[in-house]
């Protein structure tokens, strides 16, 4: 089945002001609850599910804007990693800048003070805030003042953003994951569109509240991360041989949540349909790759909600189908390069290229 056919989407359209972001993504959120489920029977297994391949090349075409002169800057979206800290400053920092080069005007970077300069020296296109705190710099009795002022550093900038991208190189530390929380449910009050990733998934996973119900919240779980959430959420362990069935109920589970569960393909469910992204990338798995996902999906998401969709089908799944297939292109055209020797950065080079071959620009 075609799944793309009854999707139109204005390619022409004029960007809004940030307001009307928000009142956009107020009216998705109406829409996605009051949106049918389709469910087709599988009578080989007898489940209630429907899978298909995504046809990824004529969604990334129909959602990624025309470079449009009459626009100003911060109209192709704006993007806000969440994490960076003592141990990890590569992931925010590929997250963010993969966002940049997909097309993103605008990426910010909340990170805890010690992870600020090192991001900040990577890159001078990122605007990074040295905002988060860990509990070893703050004594016990400063917390509850300090957690509000994390917060509150972070919300002032909420309304701008169009879309969160939460936990690439965040850590376990129980004070940040605390603020974070909170973050996450002044996000979610503004109706930002929430890309959960990385620690930030450890986080939800023990706090399922924060995005239950959420149909702007994408999850993006590696196998570890998705091990977990199953165990949690289900009560039992993966099983590969009904696995779409499986993330199906996962989603649902989770209150109509997308989750994208990286692997071999891709699989992509908000608890209706499975998508999967098979796309070829390359046998190399260094570490990084799901942070450049998480920022490229980001992008794609802020685009989708931009304008109005065809009302049968979720925005948010075709920004994680958009955001995967990018992704999957760039890492084979770096492959074929760099062969073995292909890194993280070396990926993030081709993500230009990968969309240029799938949308040019005119
Ligand atoms: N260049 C960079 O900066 C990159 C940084 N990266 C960043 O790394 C972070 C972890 O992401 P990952 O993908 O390694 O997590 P995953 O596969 O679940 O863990 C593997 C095993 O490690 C363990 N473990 C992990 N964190 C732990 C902790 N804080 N404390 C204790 N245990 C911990 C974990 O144990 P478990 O949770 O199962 O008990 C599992 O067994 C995340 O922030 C990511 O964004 C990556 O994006 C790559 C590039
Ligand atoms: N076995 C595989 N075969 C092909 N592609 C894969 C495979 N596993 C993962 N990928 C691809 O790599 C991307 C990143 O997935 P991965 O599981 O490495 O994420 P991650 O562990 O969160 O990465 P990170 O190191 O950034 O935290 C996914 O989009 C997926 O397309
Ligand atoms: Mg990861």
């Amino acid at each position: 089945m075609n799944q793309f056919a009854p999707l139109s989407i204005a390619r022409n359209y004029s960007f809004a002001s940030s307001t009307v972001a928000v009142l956009r993504r107020q009216s998705f959120l109406i829409r996605a609850l009051g949106r049918g489920i389709h469910h087709k029977v599988d009578s080989t297994i007898g489940s209630i599910m429907q899978e298909t391949e995504a046809d990824a090349v004529s969604i990334i075409r129909a959602i990624t804007p025309t470079l449009d002169p009459t626009r100003h800057k911060g109209q192709a979206g704006r993007i806000a990693v969440i994490g960076g800290c003592r141990e990890y400053t590569g992931a925010p920092y590929f997250a963010a800048i993969s966002a940049l080069k997909i097309g993103a005007d605008l990426s910010h970077v909340f990170c805890t003070k010690d992870a600020a300069p090192i991001i900040k020296s990577y890159s001078p296109e990122l605007i990074v805030h040295p905002v988060l705190e860990e509990s070893y710099s703050v004594r016990e009795e400063e917390r509850k003042q300090v957690s509000v002022k994390v917060v509150a550093e972070v919300d002032k900038w909420m309304e701008r953003f169009d879309c969160l991208v939460v936990g690439p190189g965040l850590g376990r530390d129980p004070f940040l994951l605390d603020c974070v929380s909170e973050i996450m449910k002044h996000a979610r009050h503004s109706n930002v569109p929430i890309v959960v990733d990385g620690d930030a998934l450890f986080l939800v996973t023990n706090n399922l509240d924060l995005v239950h119900g959420y149909p702007l919240a994408v999850l993006t779980p590696n196998v570890n991360e998705y091990k977990r959430l199953v165990q949690k959420v289900l009560k039992c362990e993966v099983d590969d041989a009904d696995a779409h069935g499986q993330l199906s109920s996962l989603a649902k589970q989770i209150g109509g949540v997308t989750i994208l569960r990286k692997g071999r393909s891709d699989l992509i469910s908000d608890g209706d349909l499975v998508n999967s992204v098979s796309i070829y990338g390359s046998p190399r798995r260094c570490g990084g790759q799901g942070d450049i996902l998480s920022g490229s999906v980001a992008v794609f998401l802020s685009w989708a909600h931009r304008d109005s969709v065809a009302a049968d089908r979720n925005p948010t799944i075709l920004g994680c189908i958009a955001g995967s297939a990018l992704l999957r292109k760039a890492v084979s055209l770096a492959f074929e390069t760099r062969k073995r020797a292909t890194l993280t950065t070396d990926i993030i080079e081709c993500l230009g290229r990968s969309l240029e071959d799938i949308s040019p620009a005119r």
